[in-house]
């Protein structure tokens, strides 16, 4: 018989008469936006009309998918992410960082259209401005959802909302828990079962701002990051404040991604909701001390160092 070898030397040995995908461990699988982040350091923006020189282009892998697959899966979660690229070389660098991270990328689809770019201007205040392109990702397809495997659905919005929207009852309606990362803030109607339903202040004063108003659109828990301050999680049966310890801040860029990954891993491990927005936390606060989005993810060895 023809066998081959589970990537990550968990499963040992498996038939190849199945896609590979079905014989490895799926713990969760995050629905969510694959880009090219392209970073030009200038020392100030260029005004109508105006041509400015930068630094050389840094070419970093982001989108929020993205970077929840490689937070859960540094973690040690077993991650597939289900997204799209296309079949350019910013596609083939995407992938690439996703399976050096440890994510399946096998529901990964290769698209005609060019792969998701973000245009990242940084000036001498560090300040940002930020073209995204989105490219292959509004190509997914509600066809494209695929949850085999999979204790935790985590999705974010840079994606086509009813393929979010889809994925969501899915797992509602197949035993999978959906966390929904409601970033950027949309026009969104399947908040029934969410738990929890993820967002940070800003996004929460869009939805109306208390928690009970989150809670009445249906999720059966809402979180609520709070930067510094940490995050709130409130159910029904109540609110608890996690604080987030004082670190050196470097850079947060992606923390709320850093967030919602290491929410899933500690979910589909069987932690609950409590403890995993703890862990969530010290996670995502410890990815502020190192420059970059992926770069900064911690793995467990570095939590505890
Ligand atoms: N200054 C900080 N000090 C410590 N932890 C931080 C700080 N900023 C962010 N964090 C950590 O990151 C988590 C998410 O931060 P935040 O609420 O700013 O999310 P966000 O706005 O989605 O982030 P971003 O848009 O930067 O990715 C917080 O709950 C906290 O654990």
């Amino acid at each position: 018989m023809l066998v081959s070898v589970s990537p990550r030397g968990r499963q040992g040995i498996r038939s190849i008469t199945q896609p590979a995908w079905q014989g490895w461990r799926v713990d969760v699988v995050v629905l969510g936006s694959a880009n090219a982040d392209l970073i030009v350091r200038v020392a100030r923006r260029p005004g109508p009309g105006e041509t400015v020189l930068g630094s050389d282009t840094e070419i970093l892998p982001g989108g929020k998918g993205a970077n929840v697959a490689v937070a859960a899966a540094r973690l040690g979660a077993s991650v597939a992410l289900l997204g799209a690229v296309g079949t350019d070389a910013n596609g083939d660098l995407l992938l690439d960082s996703l399976r050096s991270a440890g994510v399946a990328t096998d529901r990964v689809r290769r698209s005609p259209r060019p792969t998701g770019t973000a245009y990242i201007t940084v000036d001498e205040a560090a300040e940002n401005s930020i073209i995204v392109s989105p490219g292959a990702n509004t190509d997914l397809d509600v066809s494209d959802v695929d949850l085999t495997g999979a204790k935790v659905l985590a999705c974010s919005l840079e994606i086509p909302v009813p393929v979010v929207a889809h994925a969501v009852r899915t797992a509602v309606r197949t035993g999978v828990r959906p966390v929904l990362n409601l970033s950027p803030v949309t026009d969104f109607d399947a908040f029934e079962g969410l738990d929890p339903l993820v967002v940070n202040e800003h996004e929460a004063e869009l939805l109306g701002g208390d928690p009970a108003e989150l809670l009445a659109l249906g999720p059966r828990s809402v979180v609520i990051t709070k930067g510094g301050n940490g995050a709130l999680l409130a159910t029904p049966a109540g609110v608890e404040e996690v604080a987030a310890p004082q670190v050196d801040v470097v850079d947060t860029t992606g923390a709320g991604d850093a967030f919602v990954g290491a929410l899933s891993a500690a979910l589909a491990d069987g932690a609950d909701l409590s403890a995993a927005v703890r862990l969530a936390v010290r996670v995502a606060s410890k990815s502020v001390t190192a420059r970059g989005a992926q770069p900064s993810y911690p793995t467990r060895a570095d939590l505890d160092a």
